[in-house]
């Protein structure tokens, strides 16, 4: 039978605002049981809560403040979902900050360790060889991880790792034993507070952006729509795009080609 959101235990990431805000509201309408949504805007994150509670009733949806670069705290989420649930079974990783270099600091923090620490946790949580119910923690990366724009070295090098990070831990944490898939979307240019942060269409004209080749960015319910389809019938350590309002475009043979072309390099 193919995987349904029904009844499942959600957690995800950066959810109070853009694409994270979107998925909350998908797996709710496609009948999650639960869904909890970690974020640091306290403000956006209680407005969601109430929109989201008025609709689908108090005990479906719940807002947990939480900086995923502090470990207590995103124990503590965790912990809080599962006292209350006993179970955890999609986590999506899609906080993350964008910026110039001078903010290397924080992108690094948030989008690669905080996305890190996350994943662990939640493969703890979930991985069936230790008393979990198995699951899919689904690592929300960007174009930008294959071919960085100008000014955004940094970010672009977060989204690789992310990238990297999940498909080795996929490769390490076999699917048969832990019955987790650990998956990554790669992103392209989608309609949020994100991409705002600078115009689009000069970072096209320049001539180095990824998206140079679209007009407009992607609705936020394109991503939307892509990630859950992903997780419908993605196997552990695949690679998707979800990009210009296309459907997802499995990338998983492109991603493994290109390590193993890497390695054979190492065998020296
Ligand atoms: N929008 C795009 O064009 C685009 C393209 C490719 C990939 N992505 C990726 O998609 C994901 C979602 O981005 P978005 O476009 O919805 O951005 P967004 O800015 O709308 O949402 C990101 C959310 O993460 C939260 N956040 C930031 N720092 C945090 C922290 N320390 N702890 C907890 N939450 C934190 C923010 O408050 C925000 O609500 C990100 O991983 C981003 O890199 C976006
Ligand atoms: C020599 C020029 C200096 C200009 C400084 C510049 O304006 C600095 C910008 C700093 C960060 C801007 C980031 C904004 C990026 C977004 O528009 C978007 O391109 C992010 C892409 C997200 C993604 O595809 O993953």
């Amino acid at each position: 039978m193919s995987w349904t959101a029904d009844e499942k235990v959600v957690l995800v990431t950066g959810g109070a605002a853009g694409i994270g805000a979107g998925l909350v509201r998908e797996f709710l309408a496609k009948n999650a049981r639960h869904v909890a949504f970690l974020d640091v805007s306290e403000k956006e994150g209680a407005t969601l809560e109430r929109e989201l509670r008025n609709k689908f009733g108090a005990l479906r949806a719940k807002f947990i403040k939480c900086d995923v670069t502090d470990e207590i705290q995103l124990g503590d989420a965790f912990r809080q979902v599962l006292d209350k649930h006993r179970k955890l079974d999609v986590v999506v990783n899609s906080a993350a900050v964008v910026g110039d270099n001078s903010l290397c600091k924080t992108m690094i923090d948030v989008n690669f360790c905080g996305t890190v620490t996350s994943t662990l946790k939640a493969l703890s949580i979930m991985r069936a060889d230790a008393g979990g119910c198995g699951g899919a923690i689904i690592n929300v990366s960007s174009l930008q991880a294959f071919k960085s724009s100008t000014c955004l070295s940094v970010y672009s090098a977060t989204k690789g790792a992310v990238l990297q990070f999940s498909n080795f831990l996929a490769d390490e944490e076999s699917y048969s034993t832990t019955k987790v898939r650990i998956i990554t979307v790669c992103l392209g240019p989608t309609d949020t507070a994100l991409l705002h942060k600078r115009n689009l269409n000069n970072s096209a004209k320049d001539g180095h952006g990824v998206s140079s080749r679209a007009s407009e960015p992607q609705r936020v319910e394109s991503a939307v729509n892509g990630i859950i389809e992903v997780i419908q019938q993605a196997e552990s350590g695949s690679t998707w795009i979800i990009a210009n309002n296309n459907i997802a475009r499995d990338v998983t043979m492109n991603v493994r080609e290109s390590f193993r072309i890497l390695s054979d390099i190492t065998d020296v």
